[in-house]
């Protein structure tokens, strides 16, 4: 496997669930199917929380959830579990600054996509030397999702990380709806990744398509300033 390129990733950052049974009032498999008919670029498995499945039964379903993603060809990543995305041959792994070290990680799942967590431009600093591929940064808002969150940044820690590494792609975090979305695209994220605005709604397929107009309509307008400097200028 051959080592993702930035501008892939930057794409497939767009539109990111984030999702596992607790989650979801329904099959967590049958959200993420409705969720990329609307439009979600990339999925993330996060088994946690309350009654969260373990052993086998969260095998099965990120298995189901896989075989949604390889369907429509959605990159599937998973959350902390770096064993659970070796067995199922997923595209990556999501970690935090509390789960297993980057170097670690990045050493076991070799060119496979590693997502890093960070709330600083320290963090950051460090994330890139590990060789992470993107960050996740928030929570932006306040999130009923998670609940040992990080204070709320808003859109500050985005900008300073941004400022900081050009051409990282980064997605925004924490409380994102489709009106703050042209908030944290502004702010120099490359995309938003969402729990609750699609898996607590009726209508998940719905939720993603309006999500996904405010971000077209957001990335195409974007101050070319913010982001994506011409190359010679990465050097
Ligand atoms: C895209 C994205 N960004 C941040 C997180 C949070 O990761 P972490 O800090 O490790 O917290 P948990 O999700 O493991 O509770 C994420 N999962 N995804
Ligand atoms: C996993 C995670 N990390 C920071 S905030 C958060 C939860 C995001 O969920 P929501 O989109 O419902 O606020
Ligand atoms: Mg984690």
């Amino acid at each position: 496997m051959k080592p993702v390129e930035a501008a892939d990733l930057k794409a497939w950052l767009k539109l990111y669930l984030v999702i596992g049974s607790a989650n979801c009032r329904k099959d967590a498999a049958e959200v993420v199917e409705e969720a990329i008919r609307g439009g979600v670029t990339m999925v993330q498995f996060r088994e946690k929380g309350r009654n969260a499945l373990e052993g086998a039964a969260k095998r099965e379903l990120a298995g189901r959830i896989l075989a949604v993603c390889r369907k429509h060809g959605v990159p599937l990543i998973v959350n902390d579990d770096v064993d659970l995305a070796l067995a199922l041959d997923a595209d990556g792994v999501h970690i935090g600054q509390e789960d297993e070290p980057a170097e670690q990680v990045r050493k076991r799942i070799g060119n496979r996509i590693l997502g890093l967590s960070v709330h600083s431009p320290e963090e950051a600093r460090l994330g890139a030397e590990r060789h992470a591929d993107y960050f996740g940064v928030g929570p932006v808002f306040p999130t009923v999702s998670k609940e040992d969150a990080r204070p709320v940044q808003g859109t500050a820690a985005l900008r300073n990380i941004r400022g900081m590494h050009a051409a990282m792609p980064i997605v925004g975090i924490g409380g994102i709806t489709a009106d703050r979305v042209h908030e944290v695209i502004q702010a120099g994220a490359d995309g938003v990744a969402v729990i609750s605005a699609i898996t607590h709604t009726p209508d998940a397929c719905h939720a993603a398509m309006e999500l996904s107009r405010a971000l077209t309509g957001v990335l195409s307008k974007r101050n070319p300033l913010v982001y994506n400097p011409p190359p010679h200028l990465l050097k």
